[in-house]
């Protein structure tokens, strides 16, 4: 088992200008790895009520930190995991304008200058991409000429020697208010590459949604920095109060390392934890990712002043940045056994990185600036929960280990084998049996014998002609298909009780009813009626009896395809039921912290209308504000994991009914 490795966090303050003026309530103590916050006014009290110090693995100092360092510190190491063959991450986090973008992809600028851009690209102000672009080339060449990288991402002299090949590939995307969108195809119609892009990574298939973004194979540094530019050039930016060129979506840019056809040394990879099995003369190919991830900034609406199209865009961003908090939670909380990856497009892609099977590091962004005290705090409570997150990172080798090919021929020639023994005992007992699994056109004519016998009132004992079993595949299909005429056919309880009883379907499964919150049921109804939660669209992967019954037979009397209906239920019914369910859970978890809020701004109320003192009501108010802002964001989430449920649901339905003959 692959041992847990945490997360590796930094913070990064944005220098600050003279101006701003010394001395803040938030300051980095040089050599100590901790940014220290001392509230000395009322309001800062409010938001951090005593001293407190934020330790990391590393604070990157306001003025002492180049870009160099900052590369050095956070990300080199994790290069190199990725070209011994480990996945690794590097994302960074925190408030619009503290400084992603910039520590990410460099100073970007007037992005159209595509000269500026590669002269920037080779300056000091370079980010984490160009320079991991420039290690992994570097590592390539060293390869390629017969070097081993070792951990530290140099050439390990005296190692075994021997070229290997190695091939690198690029995929660029943004996740722009929950669609994924690729930024790097070489479409210039980006609306039709966007549409096609986002159609790919449906919820039917969200494990495969990497695959969605196209994957750019590139055999130089200059080649991928074309790409990187075509990229940058295309997500999504805005300008607002706190950021002229603030990034509306968060953007992932994957580098794919392919090391091919070479026998690995024994000896290699020693930086990290190794698969327990390899042996050092297979043959082998290792395949590894790096996520190079620069998250939308977090806003707070009153100080960016954005409006319209910016304004919802904000709220996305949020609502993605609160998901990824609770995946981070719930990683964190060893009580917890379920994850919620699968509420956004962003905690999907973030699997692996967080909780899986990668390298990773997490670059805290903040500003020190007094005015930016909450949203620093935040920032900060955020990347010490991050200290909790283990991953278990494995050595991505695909091996054509010659042991394995023999060992699969033999079972090969064994089933071979069989069959013939099979079919030389059936010759002899002069039956004639197949065992191939049953085509369409059989499995229609035995269902049509089973409904013959079933409807057949002279039926008896010794009559029992389609049931007379010839073969195990026949006995399964039997009871596969009178499975399906008694879903088709049987009436549930509730009809029985008379035709004014309602169906299953038209019973909507509330969240009040779950809660037992009244009021969250009668908003649920009022909300045009649409049945998010109603037991029709969910489906019961445990239990297919909990399919209605009334859905079993299709409006033009056809019957439910037993074969295709397993396949569903293990395969995207059962991702889409799990989708729904974390939704449901998310909306069931959100709906008490809002009615928490919602107690506390009614005592808020009460003291109000009671305070005589004029400075002790405007501080009231102003919390009332805030936590008025706070649950404000927290309906809109809980209306996101709505509609998230409500598509989970539809999709449900839809595949359910695919599985109809
Ligand atoms: N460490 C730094 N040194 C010099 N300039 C910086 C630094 N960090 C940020 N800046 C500058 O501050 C401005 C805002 O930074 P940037 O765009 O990187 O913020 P961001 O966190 O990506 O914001 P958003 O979330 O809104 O996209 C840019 O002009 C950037 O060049």
């Amino acid at each position: 088992m692959a041992p847990d490795v945490p997360v590796r966090v930094f913070a990064r303050p944005r220098p600050r200008q003279e101006e701003d003026g010394y001395p803040e309530c938030m300051e980095v103590q040089e050599g100590r790895e901790e940014i220290w916050i001392r509230p000395e006014t009322k309001e800062q009290t409010k938001i951090c009520p005593a001293d407190q110090n934020f330790v990391f693995d590393g604070v990157l100092t306001e003025r002492a930190t180049t870009q160099d360092l900052v590369y050095s510190r956070c990300a080199e190491k994790v290069v190199s995991t990725v070209l011994e063959g480990f996945n690794g991450t590097v994302m960074c986090y925190g408030q619009t304008g503290a400084g992603k973008t910039y520590t990410m992809s460099g100073k970007v600028g007037d992005i159209t200058n595509l000269e500026a851009f590669h002269a920037m690209s080779e300056g000091p102000d370079r980010g984490i991409m160009q320079r991991a672009v420039e290690q992994v080339f570097k590592a390539k060449a060293q390869m390629n000429s017969g070097g081993q990288m070792g951990a530290g991402g140099v050439e390990d002299k005296g190692k075994a020697k021997g070229s290997v090949e190695v091939s690198l590939k690029m995929s660029y995307i943004e996740i722009y208010n929950d669609i994924v969108h690729d930024l790097i195809q070489e479409d210039t119609n980006s609306i039709a590459l966007r549409k096609s892009v986002a159609g790919k990574e449906s919820a039917a298939s969200t494990p495969q949604m990497r695959n969605g973004a196209s994957c750019h194979s590139v055999s130089s540094r200059d080649q991928a920095m074309e790409l990187l530019h075509l990229g940058l050039r295309r997500r999504q930016v805005a300008a607002h109060n706190l950021n002229r060129d603030s990034s509306r979506s968060h953007a992932i840019l994957t580098l794919y390392v392919t090391r091919g056809s070479g026998k690995r040394s024994a000896e290699a990879g020693k930086g990290g934890p190794k698969r327990g099995s390899a042996s050092s003369d297979a043959e082998e190919t290792i395949q590894s990712r790096l996520d190079l991830v620069d998250l939308a900034g977090s806003e707070r609406l009153s100080k960016t002043q954005s409006s319209g199209v910016h304004q919802s865009e904000a709220q996305h961003i949020n609502k993605s940045l609160s998901f990824l908090e609770q995946v981070v939670l719930a990683i964190g909380d060893p009580n917890r056994d379920h994850i919620p990856y699968r509420t956004c497009k962003l905690t999907q892609f973030l699997k692996e990185s967080l909780g899986g099977n990668s390298y990773t590091v997490f670059v805290a962004n903040v500003r020190l600036e007094s005015s930016f005290l909450s949203e620093t705090v935040r920032t900060c409570r955020f990347a010490q929960r991050m200290l909790n997150v283990k991953n278990s990172p494995i050595l991505n080798v695909m091996r054509n280990d010659k042991n394995v090919s023999q060992y699969i021929q033999k079972l090969v020639d064994e089933n071979n084998h069989l069959k013939e023994e099979l079919a030389l005992y059936d010759s002899l007992s002069q039956v004639n049996r197949e065992y191939e699994p049953y085509t369409d056109e059989q499995r229609a004519i035995l269902l049509e014998q089973l409904e013959r016998y079933f409807l057949n009132d002279s039926w008896s004992v010794n009559n029992f002609s389609p049931l007379e079993f010839s073969s195990v595949r026949h006995i399964k299909e039997i009871i596969l298909q009178c499975k399906a005429i008694y879903n088709r056919t049987s009436v549930p309880s509730s009809e029985s009780a008379g035709p004014s009883a309602p169906s299953i379907e038209s019973q909507p499964l509330s969240l009040g009813h779950e809660n037992g919150h009244g009021s969250v049921e009668g908003r649920h109804h009022n909300n045009g009626g649409a049945d998010v939660y109603s037991e029709a669209g969910s489906y019961q992967s445990e239990s297919p009896q909990a399919l209605p019954r009334s859905q079993s037979n299709s409006s033009n009397g056809s019957a439910l395809d037993p074969a295709k209906i397993e396949i569903y239920k293990e395969g995207v019914g059962k991702q889409l039921q799990e989708a729904l369910d974390e939704n449901r859970m998310l909306v069931k978890t959100k709906k008490k912290e809002s009615n928490m809020l919602a107690k506390q701004m009614n005592e808020l109320i009460k003291r109000i209308k009671a305070s005589e003192d004029k400075t002790t009501t405007q501080d009231l108010k102003a919390e009332y504000r805030e936590l008025h802002q706070e649950r404000a964001m927290l309906l809109s989430e809980i209306d996101h994991c709505k509609s998230l449920a409500a598509e989970c649901s539809k999709k449900l339905k839809e595949g359910v009914h695919e599985c109809f003959q």
